[in-house]
């Protein structure tokens, strides 16, 4: 409500100043802020790596409403970005929070202890600070914040089993909408991957290969649905889906190319689909959505990757 509702301002990841929307109540300020029309909220949390805290955690509060520590940064991107994706998704799609339902969002940062990686653990994103050499703080990436609260919209929706060929699915997705969230280039992650090496990524869209994932089916990996073989390998395979998300994105464009993708993952796909079905489902979209010349075009991206 219109009391408490303030705009702070805070230090990013990267040294950038931000904006944020915060929250005052109690004579300080929280990182909390009401979204519209459903008043869900967005709201971000310090796990306190790891510490006596269970998530969510604790508040991030600043008595001045300005996020200017370094403690803090994490925080600052993780709800910075966190509205940035509210955004999109409403804007775009005219859908409200990851469930279209006004969901809270809810994010920790400092979670565990040097880790890195960032996820969506079924109600809440969380991200890891990186161990200063791999990853800094993950949160400091909007693909990444838009990949894990793109797991939330795929869970509410297709709901895409997270192994093998729908697992690797469910994270192509996530790196797609992170690539239309971002879309500065074909890169995952290089905002906070490598901090001491410039240039680098932990994926690419456009050439899988650059970080040793697949990029044709003939190279599909079957590793063991074990933790170990990263459920079949959803993190590699993904490369087979992501070069067909390339192909398709530079052949119809960004703007049609969202709306098939977000057509095909809410209408379409299904726990159990395969990169195959995959394919019939961003070709039915297009069918629908902009006729047989975008259709076709989709059917030749993913005819290039092997998959028909
Ligand atoms: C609980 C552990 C497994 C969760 C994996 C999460 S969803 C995930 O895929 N995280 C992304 C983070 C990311 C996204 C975009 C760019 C960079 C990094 C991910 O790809 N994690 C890699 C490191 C992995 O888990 O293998
Ligand atoms: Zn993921």
């Amino acid at each position: 409500n219109k009391v408490h509702e303030a705009t702070g301002s805070g230090t990013g990841v990267l040294g950038d100043q931000k904006s944020l929307n915060t929250y005052y109540a109690n004579s300080t300020y929280y990182l909390y802020n009401v979204t519209k029309p459903m008043s869900g909220v967005i709201a971000t949390y310090d796990n306190n790596n790891g510490g006596q805290y269970s998530l969510p955690g604790y508040y991030v509060t600043d008595s001045g409403n300005t996020f200017y520590s370094e403690r803090q940064k994490a925080a600052v991107d993780a709800h910075y970005y966190a509205g940035e994706v509210f955004d999109y998704y409403y804007n775009n799609f005219n859908r409200e929070s990851y469930d279209g339902n006004g969901a809270d969002i809810v994010s920790s940062v400092h979670f565990g202890s040097n880790y890195n990686n960032a996820a969506w653990v079924g109600n809440q994103m969380i991200y890891g600070d990186g161990d200063g050499s791999t990853f800094t703080y993950l949160s400091g990436a909007d693909d990444i914040v838009a990949h894990e609260l793109t797991h939330a919209v795929t869970d509410t929706t297709a709901e895409l089993v997270y192994e093998n060929q729908s697992g690797a699915l469910n994270e192509s997705f996530s790196d797609v909408f992170g690539y239309f969230v971002d879309n500065e280039d074909w890169l995952m992650g290089e905002d906070v991957y490598t901090p001491g090496v410039p240039g680098d990524a932990l994926r690419s869209m456009s050439n899988p290969t650059q970080y040793d994932q697949p990029a044709h089916m003939d190279d599909y990996q079957d590793l063991p649905n074990t933790e170990q073989g990263d459920w079949g390998g959803v993190h590699i395979n993904s490369g087979i889906p992501n070069k067909a998300a390339y192909y398709t994105i530079n052949s119809i464009g960004q703007s049609k190319a969202e709306e098939i993708y977000y057509r095909a993952l809410t209408v379409y796909l299904t726990p159990n689909s395969t990169f195959s079905d995959a394919r019939q489902a961003l070709i039915q979209s297009a069918q629908d959505l902009y006729g047989s010349t975008t259709a076709n075009s989709v059917a030749s991206a993913w005819n290039n990757i092997g998959v028909y």
